[in-house]
């Protein structure tokens, strides 16, 4: 079956005034409809850059994104992104927050749009909140909000930026349930960054696990846990399995023997199997 996104050899170059940075070196990898994708690797190895090329917001300089067989050659609207700060505006309540790309994009909304967006803030459990405005609002209520702007479109393809990383950590377990009970009662395809290792394997069908700058996927792992997980799954042998086995490209062994209780769960800066 044909892939529905597709990397074939991108590469990708900044260029500035003072220097060329190569971020991207030889990507390849394929995303099946639907499938949910996580992207772990170092801080600085190009992932929001992948996610870049693949929204056609830049063109990469080596290699080819293809999106159901049509190769991207410019901002698509058929994605939807979720960034780290939802970003809202101060100004505007809930509801409007997220009627914000329609009206942006034809000037107007109609009943049904705001029908839909009610349904999409009820699905995202802010049902009783359509009129707040956004500093009312908590973090993870916020996200939420940005969740449900990103659907407002009914992109194919969803790009999540490290959506809960400035949460707390118990906002944003919740939010990965949230997240997985939304992405299974309408399945989308996912592109989903995070430096949290355990957050990967929870919600991700497969992991792309990407070294240090120029950046490569050094492996694809398909994560074969049952759906839907919950709190359990985190206590199986075969999640745990999964994280150590990403956790050994950032970490030399003696750290992964010397790390037992400490903060693990994230990538390490740019250390990697020697
Ligand atoms: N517009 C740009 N011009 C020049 N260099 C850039 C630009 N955007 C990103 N870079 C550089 O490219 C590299 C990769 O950046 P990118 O944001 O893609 O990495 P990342 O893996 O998402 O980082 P993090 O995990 O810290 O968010 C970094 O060294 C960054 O400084």
């Amino acid at each position: 079956m044909q892939p529905f996104v597709s990397f074939s050899q991108v590469g990708h170059t900044y260029h500035s005034e003072k220097q060329s940075v190569k971020v991207l070196d030889n990507v390849n990898f394929d995303v099946s409809k639907h499938e949910f994708v996580a992207i772990v690797g170092p801080s600085g190895c190009g992932k929001s850059t992948l996610l870049r090329v693949l929204s056609g917001l830049i063109e990469p300089s080596e290699g080819q994104v293809r999106v159901f067989g049509h190769p991207v050659s410019g901002p698509r609207e058929d994605i939807g992104i979720v960034f780290q700060k939802p970003t809202l505006l101060p100004w505007k309540n809930v509801l409007d927050n997220v009627l914000f790309p329609l009206k942006h994009k034809f000037g107007h909304v109609s009943d049904k749009d705001r029908k839909h967006a009610q349904s999409l803030l009820e699905k995202v459990g802010l049902a009783d909140f359509t009129t707040s405005m956004p500093n009312e609002l908590s973090g993870g209520m916020q996200q939420r909000v940005g969740i449900a702007r990103a659907l407002l479109l009914n992109p194919d393809i969803l790009i999540m930026d490290e959506p809960f990383s400035a949460l707390d950590a118990l906002t944003r377990e919740e939010m990965g349930f949230e997240l997985q009970r939304i992405w299974m009662e309408k399945p989308k395809t996912v592109l989903f960054i995070t430096h949290s290792i355990s957050e990967a394997v929870l919600l991700a069908d497969k992991v792309l696990v990407m070294g240090p700058r120029p950046s490569t996927v050094l492996e694809e792992i398909q994560i074969n846990l049952p759906r839907p997980r919950t709190i359990n799954t985190l206590q199986e042998k075969t999640f745990s399995d999964y994280t150590t086995k990403i956790r050994e490209y950032f970490y030399r062994p003696a750290v992964m023997e010397t790390t037992a209780s400490a903060d693990k769960d994230n990538v390490a800066p740019l250390r990697r199997r020697a």
